[in-house]
């Protein structure tokens, strides 16, 4: 696994230069001829590279019918809920750009609960994926949680499933659903997006040399290549 860390100066900045960063791959993709597999994440920062994705989208010659959109996580409540993730990335940028492959992850209009949620999502990424994420965008939490794998939680050991639910997530709400580390790890490419001081404990312990992914769930991820995309605030002492 290769780690590359790009510090910039605050949450708009990395915004900025993720969105470029995507815009150019996304490009370059479809240059090639590949429909890729994008993985989005929802948060805070997420929010705003997807606003700016929308402010650039008409700079660069991107087919957005040719784009596979999933998320790594989701919310397991209402479909209008303004939880989703998937209405925040419509609502940010998947609807202005006219994205037409947006997989969702199942709400509670259509699944009976997380576990049934999470098994109709494997099953299809199973089916519609073409077996490796293109791009996985990930936010971390102050608690070092990436998607909805969160510290000490059993589901951090699962090497069964695509997809796996939960009830009690310690952020609400707490019913999720969250992709697994062995589907989040099938990528070619893995971005974090981490901003703000109260991130930089957990952005410490996801670099540091020695430590348990059952503490700091950030660590589980070992895709090929890993970008780091933080404010000097997460960076804390380690710019
Ligand atoms: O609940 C969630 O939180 C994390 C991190 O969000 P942030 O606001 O601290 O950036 C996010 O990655 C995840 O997708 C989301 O469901």
């Amino acid at each position: 696994m290769t780690r590359d860390v790009a510090v910039l100066s605050d949450a708009e900045a990395v915004a900025e230069t993720v969105a470029q960063r995507f815009l150019a791959r996304m490009a370059a993709a479809q240059e090639r001829g590949e429909t890729p597999d994008v993985a989005l994440t929802g948060g805070t920062v997420a929010r705003l590279v997807h606003r700016q994705i929308a402010a650039h989208a008409h700079e660069h010659p991107i087919d957005w019918t040719r784009i596979t959109f999933w998320f790594g996580d989701e919310r397991f409540v209402a479909a209008d809920s303004p939880d989703r993730n998937e209405l925040q990335a419509r609502a940010d940028f998947l609807d202005a750009v006219g994205a037409t492959r947006v997989n969702a992850i199942p709400s509670t209009a259509e699944a009976s609960g997380v576990s049934d949620a999470a098994d109709r999502y494997s099953a299809q990424l199973r089916s519609e994926g073409s077996g490796e994420f293109d791009l996985v965008m990930l936010g971390m939490g102050p608690d070092g949680h990436v998607a909805s794998l969160f510290p000490g939680h059993p589901q951090l050991d699962d090497h069964d499933h695509i997809a796996v639910g939960l009830t009690d997530s310690p952020k609400p709400p707490p019913e999720r659903v969250s992709l697994t580390f062995d589907a989040l790890n099938r990528a070619r490419a893995v971005w974090f997006l981490v901003t703000g001081a109260e991130k930089a404990e957990a952005t410490q312990r996801a670099w540091a040399f020695d430590g348990s992914v059952a503490e700091t769930p950030a660590r589980g991820i070992s895709g090929p290549s890993v970008t780091w995309f933080v404010d000097e605030a997460a960076a804390g002492d380690q710019r």
